[in-house]
């Protein structure tokens, strides 16, 4: 059995799963979890990256490696490779201001779609540079190379020697890589950030990157695969085919679609990304998902479990309560400062079932207009993530989308997608091997626009 290994470096921990190559069957896994917070030492991703290899019983026996990882973060490496400062992450808003300059020095949001597919919010690499400039241009003058946090992670398992390398899809997020032309615009990042350092090369899906050299591990080791961002690993790892949109409820809230031709939406609300094998992958992504239930779960003092029975035993709608949930402000609307409302709080409402209810259905309504801007009427919608392991979350999506959801068996699609593409680079074939698709639930309910109408009627307000 020649098996293959997948990471998920995203933004709450790393996750790697051993997988038999020619099957897809799982062998062995592994977790750890990262630190909290919107800047992070990728040191710390490291750690936690190396605790996962080693729970999930280590490399020695495995052929090939692909490192997927949360997208857009900012890591600066100076001439000899040393990190120059904490890398932001796609969920830190301090580049708001920086997005907002660059738009509108290029001449406004459909000149950026038409450049790199996507209009730069706070998220993108290309805003994050321009603040590093403005407000701390001695780390921007140090700053020798840039790259993502799936480049660098492929970087270190590589011996943290040899060319910074990484894909169509990661580079997609930049803001200075065009998914349409394959090519970097390095006039973009030139004036975004004065100075255009060392970039990583773009690998196409099925070139490889090295292999893995560990301390411990002197002889030659497995191969390593471009690797991709967690979003487009999702899409391999789950399946995605034409035709269908995965609604992803991790840290972020995404809303994707595998595509064959590239985006360029001048609003900026849908991402143009490219995606990991050659196509393309239209995004909408939120800053609040996931954690908005955590954080419901802890303003009642209960678990993830007991807030999906409160939510599900209050009525549909909440009596009327509506929790708008930009806890971590928000990319899409693009409102960076806005923070979380409630609204409709009576006598009536003021329980804690409402409560749950109101944050299961708020998420929710934020989630499916992320749907909605896509503009896609799929076949299937398949629901993922963390977040998808909620109970109430399963039930109550398809009233709140008003269509059925396919929800796959609760599991590590991004690393999936990773250890898809890892057997990829083994096999050489033209398109990715297929795996057995895994099990799935279908779940229905009858539609409930009025939770929509509410929802858009108070979203305004907050
Ligand atoms: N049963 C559950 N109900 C609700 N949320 C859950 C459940 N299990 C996990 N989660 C949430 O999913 C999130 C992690 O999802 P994940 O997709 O791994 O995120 P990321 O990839 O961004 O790190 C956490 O916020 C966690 O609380
Ligand atoms: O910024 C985006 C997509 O554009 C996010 O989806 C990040 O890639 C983080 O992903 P998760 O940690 O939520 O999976």
């Amino acid at each position: 059995m020649t098996l293959v290994a997948g990471v998920d470096s995203s933004t709450q921990s790393c996750k790697v799963v051993i997988r038999d190559a020619g099957t897809g069957a799982l062998v062995r896994q592994g977790r750890a979890a990262h630190p909290d917070g919107t800047e992070v030492d990728p040191e710390a991703w490291w750690t936690a990256l190396s605790e996962a290899i080693e729970q999930a019983g280590g490399l020695d026996d495995v052929a090939a490696v692909s490192v997927a990882a949360q997208q857009h973060g900012m890591v600066c490496l100076d001439e000899s490779g040393k990190v120059v400062r904490k890398a932001l992450l796609w969920n830190d808003t301090r580049s708001a201001r920086a997005a907002v300059d660059l738009v509108e020095e290029l001449g406004g949001p459909a000149k950026w779609a038409e450049a790199v597919g996507s209009v730069p919010v706070a998220s993108f690499t290309v805003s994050k540079l321009r603040w590093l400039a403005e407000h701390e241009p001695d780390s921007a003058r140090r700053t020798a190379s840039v790259c993502l946090p799936h480049d660098w992670l492929t970087w270190r398992l590589g011996g943290a020697a040899g060319e910074l390398v990484t894909d169509r899809g990661d580079a997609s997020g930049t803001g200075y890589w065009s998914p349409a032309t394959g090519e970097y615009r390095t006039d973009l990042l030139r004036a975004a950030f004065g100075s255009v350092p060392q970039l990583p090369r773009v690998l196409d899906p099925r070139d490889g990157a090295g292999e893995v050299r560990l301390a411990r591990d002197p002889g030659p080791g497995a191969r390593l695969a471009p690797g991709t961002g967690d979003n487009m690993a999702a899409a391999l790892g789950v399946g995605a085919l034409p035709g269908d949109v995965v609604v992803s409820i991790g840290t972020s809230g995404t809303a994707f679609a595998v595509a064959r031709t590239p985006s360029a939406d001048p609003t900026g609300i849908v991402a143009g990304f490219a995606d990991a094998t050659g196509r393309f992958l239209p995004l909408v992504c939120t800053l609040n998902a996931a954690r908005v239930l955590d954080a419901a779960a802890r303003m009642l003092g209960v678990g993830l479990d007991r807030l999906d029975e409160l939510a599900l035993s209050a009525p549909s709608g909440a009596g009327g309560l509506v929790c708008v949930p930009y806890l971590e402000g928000e990319r899409t609307p693009n409102l960076p400062d806005a923070t979380g409302s409630l609204h409709g709080l009576t006598l009536g409402t003021s329980t804690p079932a409402h409560l749950a209810r109101a944050a299961v259905e708020g998420m929710l309504c934020h989630l499916a207009d992320a749907f909605d801007a896509l503009g896609i009427d799929p076949a299937r919608v398949l629901l993922i993530g963390g977040g998808a392991r909620s109970k109430a979350v399963r039930r109550i999506a398809p009233a709140v989308f008003g269509r059925p959801v396919v929800v796959p068996t609760p599991g590590e699609y991004v690393a999936d997608g990773a250890a898809r593409q890892a057997a990829w680079l083994l096999a050489g074939s033209e398109e990715p091997p297929t795996w057995p698709a895994g099990g799935t639930e279908v779940y229905e309910a009858d539609p409930a626009p009025s939770v929509r109408a509410r929802y858009a009627e108070v979203r305004g307000l907050s």
